[in-house]
């Protein structure tokens, strides 16, 4: 028997195995990679007995639960796909695309509004003061700003270190910075529940994981128990960082 096999198959079985690919990472980062497993698990079983062995009852019985559980998934995950969603819209060339129909310019972070972030954080590092400082990106954060108190100053070294001092009633929660401004504090951030997270890493630290995964927006940490300043950004934790390395980051990533 030979198989017809012509570059549209070849190009549909890629596309197919990328978004795969796709979903595993994703399913990775929320901790839900059980799921996957199961879901790919059914989907050979459902294969075998409607496609290989072609057994009609049990094949129609799968068949509908096929049917109810694509819309089941998309409720289950929600979250995953609007990260999913969120990652291809704010990507680099989809952005320059949507600012270019849109009219908005990019209204990145400059060196000069970095540097007092930096500064604060290593600052606050040696003092073991504890922090958590989203920078939005491309995703609004409104939501989160609502939940605290809203600032609106121009970012300050200073008064970054003013709110987290640990008297000041706008310690507690996360300070959103917002293009060029220092927008909120005190705010709340949702949770990640992902399971691969180390469990030396607290509250604070899965704050700034959850918010790197529901948003494009970055969020840094500084421990109060160790100093050491930390960043989440996609899903993902750069872990101890030194002055020029969180520099870097910031400036690269914005
Ligand atoms: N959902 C949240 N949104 C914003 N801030 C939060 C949230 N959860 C916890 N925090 C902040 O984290 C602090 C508690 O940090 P916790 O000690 O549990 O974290 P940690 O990751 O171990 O960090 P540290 O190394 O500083 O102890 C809270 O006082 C609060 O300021």
């Amino acid at each position: 028997m030979f198989f017809d096999i012509g570059v549209k198959d070849i190009i549909d079985v890629l596309l197919v195995a990328f978004l795969l690919y796709y979903t595993y990472k994703l399913m990775k980062a929320s901790g839900s990679i059980n799921v996957f497993t199961g879901i790919l698990i059914f989907i050979l079983i459902w294969l075998v007995v409607s496609q290989v062995l072609e057994m009609k009852l049990l094949g129609s019985i799968f068949d509908k639960l096929v049917s109810v559980g694509v819309v089941a998934l998309i409720i289950l995950f929600q979250d995953e796909i609007r990260r999913f969603l969120l990652t291809l819209g704010s990507h680099q060339h989809a952005s320059a695309l949507i600012r270019f129909f849109t009219g908005n310019k990019k209204e990145s972070m400059q060196h000069d509004e970095i540097m007092p972030v930096v500064m604060a954080c290593i600052s606050m590092g040696k003092q073991k003061v504890g922090a958590l400082i989203v920078i939005e990106h491309n995703f609004p954060l409104d939501d989160v700003v609502r939940t605290g108190e809203v600032i609106n100053a121009d970012i300050n070294q200073r008064l970054i270190e003013n709110i987290f001092f640990k008297n000041s009633p706008l310690h507690d929660g996360a300070m959103v910075i917002s293009k060029g401004r220092i927008k909120a504090a005190g705010c709340i951030l949702p949770v990640s529940h992902n399971l691969d997270i180390p469990k030396e890493l607290g509250l604070r630290h899965r704050a700034a994981m959850g918010i790197s995964q529901e948003s494009d927006a970055m969020a840094i940490i500084v421990s109060e128990e160790t100093g050491s300043i930390s960043v989440a950004h996609k899903g993902q934790f750069y872990l101890r960082l030194n002055a020029e390395e969180l520099e870097s980051l910031l400036t690269k990533e914005n």
